[in-house]
């Protein structure tokens, strides 16, 4: 008897909010040569003086901020889609949750899947937008795994979904819901996705492009204006741009006093959400002599989000559920 399962892949977070499990975490994490392309010589330097002697204090008093009982908002939002996804599919499906830096990893979660006896599994990273830096490392890691194994199961991988009409309907609707519920109307609407370094789309990646082409389809849904701006600097090369802080400070100026932002790249809510939009981002407006900020909350485990994940797995599932 073969046994299906989904592996639901999500970046990853610190175990705690404070500067060792944060420095633990970066250390991790930008160490890995698809986030960070400068040759390791170089790099490894920089990253264990400068960077990790000043940042985790920083980013730890950043996690204190959204960090909730039951933990980082990322992993407590990725667990919770994985446990209502699980109610879908009668028992026929195992669904499982992993991040690709920190804990629970993709290895750890791969062979408890096999104990399980799952032989076939969908890797699904959600990041509904293809970027080497966060799509491919998920596979790479995963690959790194099974190539340990000695009985592999066999595996297929879950494709980006930027403009896939459920994504698309899942956050029109998410958006709609949460708009409705403002007690202000926003002269605009802003979707910030995460950064990147220019450069990374000069050479072929194609998450610029698919950003853009998401909030094309949201502005085609919505039937207005959805302005893109790309958020979460970090280092000296040039980054992808309009950049979030710069835009939400000048709006104002320019006589649009009244936003809501969404981050429709980010699955689940997490400190690049919750903290770096809607505390520092809502501060950057508010001081530039904005009027009223709303955060719009990501898919997480909503019922739109879980209909969306349900209706992707099924597709990449057919042949493997009878
Ligand atoms: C959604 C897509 C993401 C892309 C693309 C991405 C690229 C990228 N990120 C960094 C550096 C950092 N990112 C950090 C946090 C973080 N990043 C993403 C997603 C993407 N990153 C998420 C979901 C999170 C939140 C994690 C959480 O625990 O909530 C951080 C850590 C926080 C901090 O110290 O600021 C760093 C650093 C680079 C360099 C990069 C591409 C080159
Ligand atoms: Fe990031
Ligand atoms: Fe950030």
């Amino acid at each position: 008897m073969s046994r299906a399962a989904v592996l639901l892949i999500n970046l990853g977070t610190p175990d705690a909010p404070d500067a060792a499990s944060v420095r633990r975490y970066l250390a991790e994490f930008l160490s890995d040569p698809r986030v960070v392309e400068i040759p390791q010589l170089l790099w490894q330097p920089i990253l264990r003086g400068p960077i990790l002697l000043t940042r985790p204090r920083k980013s730890a008093h950043a996690y204190a901020q959204v960090w909730t009982e039951e933990g980082s908002p990322l992993a407590v939002n990725t667990r919770a889609a994985a446990a209502a996804l699980a109610g879908r599919f009668g028992g026929r499906v195992t669904v499982d949750w992993a991040m690709r830096y920190g804990r629970p990893s993709i290895a750890a979660r791969l062979a408890a899947l096999g104990e399980a006896g799952c032989d076939r599994i969908l890797l699904a990273p959600l990041y509904p937008q293809y970027c080497a830096a966060t799509t491919a490392t998920a596979f790479d890691c995963a690959a790194e795994a099974l190539g340990r194994m000695r009985a592999q199961p066999a595996i297929r991988t879950l494709p980006p979904y930027f403009d896939d009409p459920a994504y698309i309907a899942a956050l029109e609707a998410s958006t709609r819901r949460q708009l409705a519920a403002l007690d202000f109307e926003p002269d605009l609407l802003i979707a910030s996705f995460h950064g990147m370094p220019e450069r990374t789309r000069d050479l072929g990646d194609p998450y610029h492009a698919q950003s853009l082409e998401t909030a094309r389809l949201m502005e085609e849904a919505l039937g207005r204006e959805v302005r893109v701006t790309f958020q979460s600097r970090f280092g000296r090369a040039k980054w992808l741009g309009p950049a979030t802080d710069d835009v939400l400070k000048s709006l104002p100026s320019q006589g649009i006093r009244k936003v809501a932002v969404m981050t429709p790249g980010f699955s689940a809510d997490c400190l690049e959400t919750i903290e770096e939009i809607g505390i520092r981002g809502r501060d950057d407006f508010i001081a530039g002599g904005g009027q009223k900020f709303a955060r719009l909350a990501c898919l997480n485990a909503s019922e739109e989000a879980i209909k969306l994940y349900e209706n992707l797995i099924r597709r990449e599932l057919a042949g493997w559920m009878e």
